[in-house]
């Protein structure tokens, strides 16, 4: 018999909220919702239940203020935090956010020690950086969700630049979250073709431009808060690939120890994930230009952690 998984989604807000629509849609999981305020985790867990008998999903949902109902988790992921407001950086929300990560970290742990953690919360290398020490957990299962939204923000721009098929197109963004972030034209291809070959340098230099502002685009849009579909489903990808033991290579969070000559601290690369959270980290060739820009954002995320203490 197919083992039952159990997925908590500490946050019950925008991406929290989503990222439980997208499990439960998928059948992922069994899906424990945790926020801090009364009624919200437990109203949307019991909302969403309710859509299952029209989509015909089958799981279980809590929602609950404590963690208790989390005990042996599989994945924990966590959205709890601020989000920005136009105008913000991501980095504004460094100090508070780390004391709500560090809080929920020692919470979640406590009753899943085997867990994977998946980091949402921004600014979200630092953030990561969090949650490995708090946790004391091994590298492998500590991932920040950061790549997969930018890599598909910019697959996005590129379809639309080329009027094809989504599916058809990759990309690589590599780095931390934020603006120093470093999208790779040439290891983004359509249908194997890499976009160097397909579109102009200025177009192309207009796309990583907006891939790089990307969520900035958004929260000036909506005013109140950031992107949420998006990065839910970068955060689901994640999790079916780890619970599917798929072992797909996804652009990740992860901590370097050496790695493209980064030494103690998250940084976005590409990364195989399976059953036992990060199985390997992929080095791929850079060329000088790159390799500046990725240790330049790289030095970034150090500021951060710097300011944390840790
Ligand atoms: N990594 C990424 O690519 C990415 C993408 C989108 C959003 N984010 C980040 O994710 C976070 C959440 O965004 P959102 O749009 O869902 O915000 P939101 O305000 O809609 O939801 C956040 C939720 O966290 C809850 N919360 C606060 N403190 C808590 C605590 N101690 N324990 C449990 N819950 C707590 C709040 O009550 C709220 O419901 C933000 O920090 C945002 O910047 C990151
Ligand atoms: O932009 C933000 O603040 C949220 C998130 O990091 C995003 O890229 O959408």
């Amino acid at each position: 018999m197919a083992r039952r998984y159990k997925i908590t989604v500490v946050g019950a807000g925008n991406v929290g909220a989503t990222c439980a629509h997208w499990l439960a849609s998928k059948e992922l999981g069994d899906i424990v919702l945790v926020d801090i305020v009364e009624g919200v985790p437990q109203g949307k867990a019991l909302d969403l239940a309710q859509a299952a008998p029209i989509e015909g999903f089958d799981v279980k949902l809590v929602g609950t203020n404590g963690y208790d109902e989390t005990r042996d988790s599989d994945i924990v992921i966590i959205t709890a935090g601020l989000p920005r407001k136009p105008g913000m950086s991501r980095d504004d929300l460094l100090k508070t956010n780390a004391e709500i990560v560090s809080q929920v970290v020692d919470e979640a742990v406590k009753r899943s020690p085997n867990a994977i953690l998946i980091v949402i919360s921004n600014p979200l290398d630092a953030m990561c950086q969090v949650a490995l020490r708090r946790s004391g957990f091994p590298k492998q299962r500590v991932i920040g969700m950061a790549g997969v939204l930018d890599s598909a923000r910019m697959r996005a721009f590129i379809a639309e630049a080329l009027d094809v098929s989504v599916e058809n197109v990759t990309a690589f963004v590599l780095g931390g979250h934020g603006d120093t972030m470093v999208p790779l034209p040439r290891y983004s291809t359509v249908a194997g073709i890499p976009i160097t070959e397909l579109l102009p340098k200025e177009k192309i230099d207009q796309i990583v431009k907006r891939t790089a502002n990307g969520g900035a685009e958004i929260v000036s849009l909506l005013k109140t808060g950031s992107a949420y579909y998006a990065p839910s489903a970068a955060a689901v990808e994640m999790v079916e690939s780890i619970l599917k033991d798929k072992k797909k290579i996804l652009p990740c969070s992860v901590y370097l120890e050496g790695e493209y000559g980064i030494s103690g601290l998250f940084v976005g690369v590409p990364v195989k994930l399976g059953a036992r959270g990060i199985e390997q980290i992929i080095e791929i060739n850079l060329t000088a230009e790159e390799r500046i820009a990725l240790q330049k954002s790289a030095a970034a995320v150090q500021e951060l952690v710097k300011v944390l203490g840790l």
